[in-house]
């Protein structure tokens, strides 16, 4: 395949068909277009895996300082209570030290932000002492921390279930047990913490619109709850799947779970206080922890599907450029490939004779030239053939000058086959004249080529009324030189061969002679 005949191809294709570089530049278009997806799907993807295990770590620092925030706001009631406890050990409960103790209670409950009352009860469930004006009055031996310490001799602190005061206001309760001095049970000291402090403090949290905070005791019981209802207060989570299967189990951690009321994905982490049979948990909606992701990832999408826009409405003018540019590349092709054909064209009909379509006198000359110039320079020898058709005056003169132009055609063909090397040309020397050059060629090959030559010539048996022979016939000399600088020239071989057509004709037309007999006849006269 040609080189012109490859960018043609290149640049076009087949008919009808996308330029090969043209689809190359889509391909590699298509490809810049799925590398920016993928560069920005696989960021995408990556931000999404960053903003969940931020928002984990986050609850998790969540979760302990809220657990730290529980475990100090009972410790400081518990520490009051066990100072009670002390203080009652060392110096009984008298009705004189009453107003003291009172007065205690009190100033601690104006302290203490969380304590919404402190109790001293007895062992019928009365109220001793109170941070009350008033003493409470009501008996509380139905309550469960009061029947927890009554039943446990355990001394430690309660943390019982969320009560309801007469005023309706809900009191998370811390409690210890008194001992009699035989070790009989005594009675109770009890914090009644509001847990107002405990929603204001949650309260100040963005854990989103579905966000929960829960606040239990570790027996599954709810105390306080982010949202706050009523009914959820004291509401059994043991068959809550995260307490169940994760908070029961573990000190703290995570999870990520469908909800069991809408379904929908949350992230939870879960922590037990340190000091108090209690457990904190967070729970936030997945879809709002990403709601920020998906608008950056939108954004994120949209800016790269306006780049791809850009870069298609670009690729597309530029490609239509291409295109343009590699039709008219290949026009010029085809216009310089026609141009080459015609000068071709041109070149043989300069170099070759219309008549015969032999090589022309011109072409001739040229070559024989060159061909002498060469064997100058090889030490070779050059040869050439002159052939002149017999009686042909006459048989223009009998049969026409058109019957004329057709024998030397037909002779010509014979004359064409004689050609079997490169350099080997065969031409019309002129009028009914024709000559064969034949480099690097003996004197005996040169006339063996000649004489098979004349004999064919014969053989085509063209009728001619007014030669001896009846038929059309050549006179062939044949010459051969070793050309040196002294001596020869191109010239010198077309007169030789030139002289021993002569001296064919002389024999007698239908003859071939060689240029060593033109010697011999010269040095014999
Ligand atoms: N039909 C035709 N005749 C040509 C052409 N070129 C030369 N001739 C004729 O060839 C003839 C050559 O004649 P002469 O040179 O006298 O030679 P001859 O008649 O062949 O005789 P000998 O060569 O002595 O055998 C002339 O009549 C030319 O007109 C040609 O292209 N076509």
């Amino acid at each position: 395949m040609t080189v012109i005949r490859r960018l043609k191809n290149l640049s076009t294709g087949n008919a009808g068909e996308t330029p090969p570089i043209v689809f190359r530049a889509k391909i590699f278009f298509f490809l810049v277009c799925l590398s920016l997806l993928s560069v920005d799907g696989w960021q995408a993807w990556k931000n999404r895996t960053v903003q969940l295990r931020d928002t984990e770590t986050t609850m998790v620092n969540m979760a302990r300082a809220l657990a730290q925030h529980g475990d100090d706001t009972l410790k400081a009631a518990d520490l009051i209570l066990s100072g009670v406890i002390e203080l009652m050990a060392a110096d009984g409960l008298t009705e004189k030290m009453k107003p003291r103790l009172h007065q205690l209670l009190k100033s601690r409950v104006a302290e203490l932000p969380q304590l919404a009352g402190l109790f001293v009860l007895n062992a019928d469930g009365y109220a001793m002492v109170d941070s009350n004006e008033v003493l409470f009055s009501n008996n509380v031996n139905d309550r469960n921390y009061f029947q927890y310490h009554r039943d446990h001799a355990d001394l430690g602190p309660y943390v019982g279930p969320l009560v309801k005061n007469p005023a309706g206001a809900w009191r998370l309760t811390v409690s210890r047990r008194i001992n009699n001095p035989d070790g009989s049970f005594g009675g109770v000291v009890l914090a009644a913490i509001d847990i107002d402090y405990f929603r204001n403090f949650y309260n100040t949290f963005n854990i989103g619109e579905s966000g929960l905070i829960i606040l239990g005791l570790n027996n599954g019981t709810l105390l306080v709850r982010r949202p706050f209802f009523d009914k959820y207060v004291g509401s059994d989570l043991r068959k809550v799947p995260i307490f169940r299967d994760y908070v029961t189990k573990n000190h703290d951690g995570t999870h990520t779970a469908p909800s069991t009321v809408d379904g929908k994905d949350k992230i939870n982490a879960y922590r037990h206080f340190n000091q108090f049979p209690m457990f904190i948990a967070i729970a936030l909606s997945k879809d709002e922890v990403l709601d920020g992701w998906i608008d950056d990832t939108l954004r994120h999408t949209a800016a790269i599907l306006i780049l791809i826009l850009i870069l298609a409405v670009l690729g597309n003018w530029l490609l239509s450029q291409i295109k343009l540019r590699l039709e008219t590349e290949a026009k010029l092709v085809i216009a310089h490939d026609n141009l080459d054909q015609l000068n071709k064209h041109l070149q043989n009909l300069a170099l070759e004779d219309g008549l015969t379509g032999l090589a022309n006198r011109r072409h001739f000359d040229i070559a024989l030239n060159e061909e002498f110039a060469r064997a100058l320079r090889n030490r070779e020898t050059l040869g050439l053939i002159m052939i002149d058709v017999d009686w042909f005056k006459q048989y223009n003169d009998i049969y026409g000058h058109r019957a004329g132009d057709d024998s030397l055609r037909r002779i010509a063909d014979m004359i064409k086959a004689v050609p079997q090397r490169t350099g080997d040309l065969a031409a019309r020397y002129g009028g009914e004249e024709m000559v064969v050059l034949l480099p690097q060629t003996t004197l005996e090959s040169a006339a063996i080529i000649a004489e098979r030559l004349r004999a064919d010539i014969a053989a085509l048996d063209i009728q001619h009324a007014a030669s001896p022979l009846t038929i059309v016939t050549i006179s062939v000399g044949v010459a051969v030189i070793r050309p040196s600088l002294q001596s020869d020239t191109p010239d010198q071989l077309v007169e030789e061969a030139d002289r021993a057509l002569y001296i064919a004709k002389a024999k007698g037309r239908n003859n071939v002679a060689r240029s060593d007999e033109v010697k011999t006849e010269t040095s014999l006269s």
